[in-house]
């Protein structure tokens, strides 16, 4: 916890002392509140409260009682603001809920039928064959373990069994919804299932948001506990970046007979907003949870090296590394790679190949930085970059030169353009996306140049190689989870430019969020 006051915390002190009528407030509950507040901005659901806390919260009952009138909630050394404790006690009595429902029914023979066709490995077999008879089940894994296969069984298997099943498939944002609209798209054919469970399979993927029925400035949605979602079983990819209210939310608005799959590699980034909830809900129905192990789609030593970030070796990491662990001297070995990274997406724009293949071309390679801002963040890098590449000859013309490689930075669905969408400059002005669709820069909702991005940006996205650019010093930015992050976003190579030092800390450090969801899972039996 940062020694710094957080700067809201004088004013939340001055409003508690008033709106409760405290009896004098001083430096201490400044201090109390300073922490509750830090824990919150870095993702914390709450505070895990340590020795000096308690003398503070002996002095001012009134912060947490009574219970549930005070803003603030005191529970099992933990101390949390009202809303989040809110949406952590309905998501794990949603959970709880789901988890003590009877089992449903396994008709063996269609789901043997279905595994031989699909030759699906024993870890993916038994996912099937266990997520199908529960009413709550997470699929886990890394990439390409055949998470998304092993879920198009299921829902076949739930449809086969059962034609009027209604189904719904979700992600939380609109460029992971569309990349699993499309996998599946390609797949679903090819399932040894009659025509009329193919026919029922659900054609589109929606955001979380719009699944829910979000409106716009306002918190309010249209689906919750009162007036439920029309679905019997919602699938949900890439859960791991879906934060505590949003799952809460989710949860609540199941119908009481519906069943909810999750699907997400556990061990990457957290959401950006509060929580960890999909290794929380790991943790805490560990009964429901199947993990995959093989990697299908994975090089062998991508493999191991993403193995060997989560078990925090830095030696082995270092060792499987090797040459691509970049020369450090001078900053010249990282513009080099740079550089090699880009030259045939540069070739490409500059020989005037279709749009098509200068999209493949750009995902060949992608800078990936810890930070945003700083001497080696993303944004420094990109001004970098073309500052350099305009001396070079790449780059020629105004803002929107020929080549730069654009992110959109926000939902526009009346252009149909998503959060994360790549689009790239060509030479006849217009902006091009990825599906062959053009637009004028005018046109655009807010987007940056994007040959550098950050690990939290890159989430849901794959390279073929992937430089990961760490800062030179020590960083609370840096953990095991943003490498693991960064690592596994590679389909053949990784390259680090790092200090050693730092590479280490960044690997030591896990950043398990604070919260109780695990707990009051695992206590399920005992005391709730
Ligand atoms: N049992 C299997 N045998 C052979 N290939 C498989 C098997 N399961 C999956 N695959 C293949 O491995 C690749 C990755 O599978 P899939 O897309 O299901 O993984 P994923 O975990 O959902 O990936 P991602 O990390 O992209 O979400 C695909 O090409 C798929 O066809």
């Amino acid at each position: 916890m940062s020694e710094e006051l957080h700067p809201h915390a004088p004013t939340l002190a001055d409003f508690f002392h008033r709106r409760l009528g405290l009896a004098d407030s001083d430096g201490e509950l400044v201090r109390l509140l300073s922490d509750l507040l830090q824990a919150q901005a870095a993702g914390h659901v709450c505070l895990t409260l340590c020795r000096r806390h308690h003398p503070i919260l002996r002095r001012f009952p009134e912060l947490y009682r009574p219970a549930g009138r005070a803003p603030l909630v005191l529970e099992d050394g933990r101390l949390y603001f009202q809303r989040l404790w809110g949406y952590e006690q309905a998501l794990a009595a949603g959970i709880r809920r789901l988890l003590s429902a009877a089992p449903l029914p396994l008709d063996r023979d269609r789901l043997e039928r279905l595994s031989e066709a699909a030759a699906l490995d024993d870890s993916q077999a038994a996912a099937v064959a266990g997520a199908a008879r529960q009413r709550f089940a997470i699929i886990t894994g890394g990439p390409g373990t055949g998470k998304t296969t092993t879920v198009l069984q299921l829902i076949a298997l739930r449809l086969w069994q059962q034609p009027a099943l209604q189904v719904a498939l979700a992600a939380p944002t609109g460029k992971a919804a569309q990349r699993l609209a499309e996998t599946l798209r390609g797949r679903s054919q090819a399932l040894p299932v009659p025509e009329a469970v193919k026919a029922a399979l659900p054609a589109e993927v929606k955001t979380l948001h719009r699944l829910l029925g979000a409106r716009p400035d306002t918190a309010r949605i249209r689906y919750h506990a009162d007036h439920p979602l029309p679905y019997d079983l919602v699938v949900v990819d890439e859960a791991s970046m879906v934060d505590l209210a949003l799952m809460s939310k989710l949860v609540q608005a199941l119908p009481p007979a519906g069943a909810l799959v999750l699907l997400g590699d556990r061990d990457q980034l957290a959401s950006v907003e509060a929580g960890s909830v999909l290794a929380d809900l790991c943790d805490g129905a560990p009964d429901h949870t199947w993990r995959l192990r093989h990697a299908h789609r994975f090089q062998q030593r991508l493999a191991e090296l993403a193995g060997a970030v989560n078990a925090g070796d830095f030696e082995r990491v270092s060792a499987l590394l090797g040459d691509d662990w970049l020369p450090l001297k001078g900053d010249d070995g990282l513009w080099r790679a740079v550089e090699d990274g880009y030259r045939g997406y540069w070739e490409a724009v500059a020989a005037g190949r279709p749009a098509a293949e200068i999209h493949a071309a750009f995902r060949r390679f992608q800078i990936l930085c810890a930070h945003r801002r700083g001497p080696l963040g993303a944004e420094h890098l990109n001004d970098e970059l073309e500052r350099r590449w305009r001396r070079r000859g790449w780059i020629r013309g105004g803002a929107y030169y020929p080549g730069r490689a654009l992110m959109i930075l926000e939902n526009a669905p009346d252009l149909d353009l998503f959060n994360g969408d790549i689009g790239i400059c060509l030479g006849d002005g217009q902006v091009w996306f990825e599906d062959d669709r053009r637009l004028s820069p005018a046109r655009l909702p807010a987007h940056q140049t994007v040959f550098a991005m950050t690990v939290h940006k890159s989430q849901g996205s794959e390279f073929d190689c992937v430089l990961l650019v760490l800062p030179t010093q020590p960083s609370e930015v840096l953990s095991r989870e943003l490498v693991y992050t960064a690592f596994t976003r590679a389909k053949v190579a990784v390259r680090c430019w790092s200090p050693p030092e730092v590479l280490r800390h960044a690997i030591a450090r896990t950043t398990r969020r604070s919260g109780g969801l695990r707990d009051k899972l695992l206590a399920r039996g005992q005391r709730l």
